[in-house]
């Protein structure tokens, strides 16, 4: 372990299923999920917890099902399903790369992965363990943005960290919007009444409520994981 003091003990690390795809139209990316692993593996090196939520666009998105005439529910439900699946490549690479990692998952998928429960998740995380929370909030017509919220402040994690294809929380969304400008910090409330769609409203109100803040920034760029982690200025920070 090295002598650098990390500026959190317990991360939520919020992984977009595109962030997996790296360049490619669809699917998981070798290249573009071991170089993330590699990066969470620095993390653990100075000692820090890490708890990941993955998500699923990359594979499938219950709002795309949804407006081509599916039934809502139905599709968030594979929308779950496909966070799974990444959860478990993401698993295996952290195996390969020699982390020892615990897939959760928030629906009942015994054969496939062990069930989310709580004491066993923080023991994990005790042990050193990385913790990869699977299938979401287990609800349909909620994100796995919300589900960061959620296991964040469950297991009492100091910070949620949303890695993204952006650097930050614009004024506007800069894939739209070219003259948009990052901020280096703002308040939930602002993210909110802004409209800041980065997050949606339910993930940015439940880390409000529970004044869990969340930093945005790049999953592209490297050793930004590392910085943020060790306090490093990086990315947005939306405080309470
Ligand atoms: N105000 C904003 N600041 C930054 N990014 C924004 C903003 N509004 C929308 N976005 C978009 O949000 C995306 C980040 O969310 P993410 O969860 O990684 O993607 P997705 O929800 O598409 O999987 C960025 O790719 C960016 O285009
Ligand atoms: O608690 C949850 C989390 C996710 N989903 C479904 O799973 C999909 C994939 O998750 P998300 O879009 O958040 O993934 P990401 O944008 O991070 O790739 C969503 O579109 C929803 O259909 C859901 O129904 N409930």
């Amino acid at each position: 372990m090295s002598n650098a003091i990390p500026a959190h003990k317990r991360i939520l690390l919020k992984l977009s299923g595109e962030a997996l795809m790296g360049d490619d139209q669809f699917g998981i990316n070798r290249a573009t999920i071991e170089r993330m692993v590699a990066e969470i593996v620095e993390v653990t090196k100075v000692g820090v917890q890490v708890a990941v939520v993955i998500g699923g666009g990359n594979i499938f998105r219950g709002v795309a099902g949804g407006s081509v005439g599916m039934d809502r529910a139905t599709a968030d439900y594979m929308g779950m399903l496909a966070t799974v699946m990444n959860a478990l490549a993401l698993a295996d690479a952290m195996d390969k790369q020699g982390l020892t990692a615990r897939v959760m998952s928030a629906i009942g998928i015994e054969q496939v992965v062990e069930p989310y429960v709580r004491p066993k998740a923080l023991q994990y995380l005790e042990e050193g363990k990385v913790v990869v929370f699977a299938a979401g909030t287990g609800n349909p017509f909620f994100t796995t943005d919300t589900a960061a919220a959620l296991r964040g402040a469950e297991i009492g994690a100091e910070v949620v960290l949303k890695a993204t294809k952006v650097d930050g929380v614009y004024t506007a969304d800069p894939v739209k919007n070219p003259s948009a400008t990052r901020y280096d910090k703002l308040a939930f409330d602002e993210a909110i009444s802004r409209n800041l769609g980065i997050m949606d409203a339910t993930a940015f109100a439940l880390c409000r409520d529970q004044k869990l803040p969340i930093r945005v920034f790049s999953i592209v760029k490297p050793g930004a994981l590392k910085r943020v982690v060790m306090g490093e200025d990086e990315g947005t920070l939306v405080y309470a």
